[in-house]
């Protein structure tokens, strides 16, 4: 059987000494197509040194079209053997249809772990619980300023939605479920408060870069499990003077000083 997502992460965090994810998620360039494979394995090629593990987000695919998709599907194969790759997703349907979800990402696309929506309850994460090796990481509290509407609600109980999903994360280490089960964490939100309110669960935190989050907000928070710290834009497309690689050996730099590694 092949490496677990767990294993190859750690294995990649020991070898590169840096947390930082690097998001694809290639504008479309409508009118020359041709050009996003390109800029797609340029940015994987010289950020890779410093990648923990590289996100495609599959919103980005699907502006493109059919052919969107296909590049995605040409570009993972090409992808380093030893960086894992979470696609952003965010899915979150009936079981039912969660089977074909998961049939697509970890079947016919291959990936080792997806970013999936828990708001429909745990039902719908089972078809992905079943994955032996594979993981997901589900929304928790997401980086975006609505994430008050739903996520940061407190309940009449005192506790707030978002503990909600730490329950479900806890109920699938219980059960030993086949799947590592993660947490999505907007940098843009994360506070102390958050982070002691959750289990100790592998998190992925997108909101470095473009979004203005800060590192400083993660101090002090006491988990165990992996984190990896996405930035997406703040390589692809901010700071063009700039090479990809030297870009993302900033961040990790960055990071791994945040982090105290
Ligand atoms: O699940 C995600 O990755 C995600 C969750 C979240 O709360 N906020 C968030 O920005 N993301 C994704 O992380 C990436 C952030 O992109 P940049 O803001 O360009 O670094 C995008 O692909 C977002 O869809």
């Amino acid at each position: 059987m092949s490496i677990s997502f767990t294993d190859k992460l750690a294995a990649r965090i020991e070898k590169t000494g840096s947390a930082l994810c690097v998001g694809l998620d290639p504008r479309p360039v409508m009118d020359d197509l041709q050009a996003v494979p390109v800029l797609l394995r340029k940015v994987v090629e010289e950020t890779a040194p410093y990648a923990a593990a590289f996100k495609p987000n599959i919103a980005y695919f699907e502006a493109m079209g059919l052919r969107g998709l296909e590049m995605l599907e040409e570009l993972l194969p090409d992808m380093p053997d030893d960086v894992p790759v979470v696609l952003d997703v965010k899915r979150g349907d009936i079981g039912e249809t969660q089977k074909y979800y998961a049939q697509a990402y970890f079947e016919r696309l291959g990936v080792d772990a997806v970013t999936l929506s828990p708001f429909m309850g745990y039902d719908t994460l089972e078809p992905f619980l079943e994955y032996e090796g594979k993981g997901v990481y589900l929304l928790t509290v997401t980086s975006n300023p609505g994430s008050s509407d739903i996520e940061r609600r407190e309940l009449s109980d005192g506790r707030k939605v978002y503990e909600l999903v730490g329950d479900m994360v806890r109920r699938s280490m219980q059960e030993h479920r086949k799947t590592s089960v993660g947490m999505v964490v907007g940098l843009t939100n994360a506070d102390s408060d958050i982070l002691a309110r959750i289990p100790d669960a592998p998190l992925l935190i997108p909101g470095l870069g473009a979004q203005g989050g800060d590192l400083s907000s993660l101090s002090g928070s006491g988990h165990a499990a992996p984190p990896l710290i996405n930035v997406s834009r703040g390589i692809m497309y901010q700071n063009p003077e700039l090479g990809f690689a030297e870009k993302a050996q900033t961040f990790a730099a960055r990071i791994r000083e945040a982090l105290g590694y």
